[in-house]
Formats: C-alpha cells, sequence, structure tokens
C-alpha cells in the first residue's frame, strides 16, 4: 500500500443542488481526502518540499469550492479529483464529499470517489 496524507472535515460552502431553491444560496459541504503519494524522502529529508503539502491542498480546494457553481455532489467530486491529481504529486485520490442536513432525516448523505492519476496529468 502507498504511503498517505490525508484531510479530514475540511468544510466550505458553494452553490450545490438540483432544485430552483438550491441555486439561490450557499450550502455547507464537508470533504475528507486521502491522497497517495510516497512519504520516504520527507520521512528522511524533514523537508516540506519533499511531500504532499495538507495546508497547501487545503487552500486550493477551499478556493475551488468556494467559487464552483454544480448541481450534484458528484460533479464536485470529480472535478476537485482532477485538480489535485493534475497540480499536486500524488498518484491517486480517495475524496468523500458530505452534505449535512441535506436529508433531515439522515446523520449524513454524501459521494465517495477513488480515482488514479492518469499518464496525461502532470505531478
Ligand atoms: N447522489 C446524489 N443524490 C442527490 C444529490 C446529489 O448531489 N447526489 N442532490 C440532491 C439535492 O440537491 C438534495 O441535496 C437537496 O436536498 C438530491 N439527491
Amino acid at each position: 500500500m502507498r504511503d498517505q496524507v490525508f484531510i479530514e472535515g475540511l468544510q466550505g460552502d458553494t452553490c450545490i443542488g438540483v432544485y430552483d431553491w438550491e441555486r439561490q444560496l450557499r450550502q455547507r459541504v464537508v470533504l475528507d481526502m486521502v491522497l497517495f503519494t510516497t512519504l520516504d524522502a520527507a520521512g528522511r529529508s524533514d523537508d516540506l518540499r519533499q511531500t504532499v503539502d495538507y495546508k497547501s491542498v487545503s487552500d486550493r480546494v477551499l478556493g475551488f469550492v468556494g467559487s464552483a457553481r454544480f448541481e450534484l455532489i458528484e460533479s464536485l467530486a470529480e472535478a476537485l479529483s482532477r485538480i489535485l491529481l493534475s497540480e499536486f504529486s500524488i498518484d491517486a485520490v480517495t475524496l468523500r464529499i458530505s452534505k449535512p442536513g441535506a436529508v433531515p432525516d439522515a446523520a449524513n448523505v454524501g459521494v465517495s470517489i477513488h480515482r488514479e492519476r492518469t499518464s496525461e496529468q502532470a505531478g
């Protein structure tokens, strides 16, 4: 198994939803992600440049989420996975997006996707 950098419970507000009333407001989404990479060089060198900086990833994700306009959380997840795979030095990402409160009778709802880096995606 590859090494992992993870981010849990990252919260942002965005325009998301399929219904007309949802297009008029911003709703909270919560993101959990696992970034698959190799960490041995960073562990040996103690150098941030040798790893995936979870602060940089968090800032990039929240910046995108804040200006995004999608209907489905699947679409937000797909777009974010493409950004992460093309802009950061990772081999794969597992991304979970929750939309708390979307179904009042459920504790939580959301999607989880796993995407691998393709040969076209730079690192
Ligand atoms: N699989 C999904 N199901 C639903 C979504 C979604 O994004 N993915 N969205 C909605 C509505 O926008 C809902 O959140 C409104 O409460 C319904 N189902």
